[in-house]
């Protein structure tokens, strides 16, 4: 039994050394040959099992995925003009240098990009495995706003999600159809989705836990859909209801009535290195249940750290684990906060040829069935890395700022986004000269 006082361990990993298995991740190191893998027999029918995503020609340019429904690119530089606030934001931004479009900014007082000559292949030793374009799954309207004491009206989600996507961000995840019992907070569903499904700059997707859900979703407007199993069971039990495999069962009913609707399901795993109740996962649960929700034809699986006890040491068997079973282009990353982890995970993630990260706004979020589960990684700091990284997102980051401060604001409370805070402080400070 563990619980989040007694976070995972390195004691609880096989033997290979951290740097063995960061220098064995990073740059070329990341693309092993089919053979490498030990997977000449690849046993996902009709897949290529490649480990990377990150070659430059893949990232180039940011295409959108194409669904058969849609297929839409997005252009981050039309939409609305900035207001005011957002000028301001952003000239301050620039001053302070800490975004990579770097040419524009002749007076910028530093960059997190090096350009030192000197320090240059160093930097690249370390960063040339990384993706140039990450997708960001925004889930602040659901996977935050589930979690709050007090219920957000339908009008101030409607409007949240209307900023998430005027930033840039290519997929918000706007809300669940699940049992209003379970989460109230999330009951107005169907109010919602009528209210965004006219959106066309975003992929707007809903969490169904069953086939009544997914009904439901589809009549309101959904066009894309989550499943959400667990690597736990007893997180399973407390969150829907039933074991794992029962859940794989009613998960592969939705896919079905999903795939007669030409609707796209992205698929979740919980608990990927521990569990409120049971402690530490076994990576090998975690690649069993991520490769039953892709074989039933989901065409994303997203990794959730639910309760944020991970860290490099921990996520990376277990990546390596999902891995061998499902190609790394075809997974995202989903991590909490908790222990303050999210950002090295997310890194390290990257490095292994993870090119999709969920993330909340303002760091929202938490699990009302995992107890003492906090907020996500919040968007704004994972925008303020990749920029510094120089990895392209899409996503304006005054803008975000700008939503997370309408959310933050309407909850009463201040912003779970550093970068968030700190640019507010940097805007303020420097609005006195
Ligand atoms: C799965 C159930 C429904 C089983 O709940 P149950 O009580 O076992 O289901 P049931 O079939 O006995 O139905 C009970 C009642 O719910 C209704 N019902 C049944 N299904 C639906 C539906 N889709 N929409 C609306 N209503 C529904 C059903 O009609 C019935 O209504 P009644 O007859 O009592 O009036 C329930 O446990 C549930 O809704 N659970 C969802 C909990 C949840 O949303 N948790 C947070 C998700 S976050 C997460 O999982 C982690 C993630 C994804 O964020 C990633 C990470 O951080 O790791």
């Amino acid at each position: 039994m563990s619980s989040l006082e007694e976070p995972l361990g390195f004691d609880k990993l096989p033997s290979m050394s951290t740097i063995d298995r960061i220098q064995r991740f990073s740059a070329g190191a990341c693309r092993p040959t089919v053979d490498d893998m030990g997977m000449g027999n690849c046993w996902i029918e009709g897949r290529g099992c490649s480990t990377s995503n990150s070659s430059d020609e893949d990232y180039e340019e940011y295409k959108g995925e194409a669904f058969p429904w849609r297929r839409h690119v997005r252009d981050a530089s039309d939409g609305e003009a900035f207001n005011r606030r957002a000028k301001s934001l952003s000239k301050n931004r620039m001053k302070f240098g800490h975004v990579c479009k770097s040419r524009n900014l002749p007076d910028q007082h530093y960059s997190s990009k090096c350009t030192e000559r000197g320090t240059r292949g160093i930097t690249n030793k370390f960063l040339n495995g990384i993706p140039k374009f990450v997708k960001i799954v925004e889930v602040g309207p659901r996977d935050g706003l589930q979690n709050e004491k007090n219920i957000v009206p339908t009008s101030v989600k409607v409007e949240l999600i209307r900023r998430l996507v005027s930033s840039g961000l290519p997929v918000v995840e706007a809300t669940s159809f699940v049992s209003p019992k379970w989460v109230p907070q999330l009951a107005d569903a169907k109010d919602v989705m009528k209210a965004v499904c006219d959106i066309e700059d975003a992929r707007l997707p809903v969490l169904t836990p069953n086939v009544k859900g997914f009904e439901a979703a589809v009549a309101a407007g959904a066009k894309e859909v989550a499943i959400f199993a667990s690597a736990s069971e007893s997180f399973s039990k407390s969150n829907i209801n039933c074991s794992i495999e029962e859940s794989l069962a009613r998960y592969r009913a939705v896919c079905l009535a999903a795939k007669e609707h030409s609707v796209p399901v992205r698929g979740y795993v919980s608990c990927v290195v521990g569990c409120p109740v049971e402690g530490t996962i076994p990576p090998s649960k975690v690649a069993y249940v991520a490769k039953e929700l892709y074989d039933m034809g989901c065409f994303e699986i997203s990794l959730g750290d639910t309760i944020g006890v991970g860290t490099p040491g921990t996520v990376i068997p277990m990546l390596e684990a999902v891995m061998a079973v499902v190609p790394a282009e075809k997974l995202a990353v989903h991590f909490h906060d908790t222990y303050g982890q999210s950002l090295p995970n997310i890194l390290i993630s990257l490095q292994m040829g993870i090119s999709t990260v969920d993330s909340s706004v303002a760091g929202l979020g938490g699990c009302p069935y995992a107890k003492g589960a906090s907020g996500n990684v919040p968007t704004e700091d994972v925008v303020y890395m990749l920029n510094g990284l120089g990895v392209k997102t899409n996503v304006d980051l005054a803008k975000l700022m700008l939503a997370g401060e309408f959310i933050s604001n309407h909850l009463g409370r201040q912003s779970g986004s550093k970068t968030a805070v700190a640019l507010c402080r940097v805007t303020a400070d420097a609005s006195k000269i």
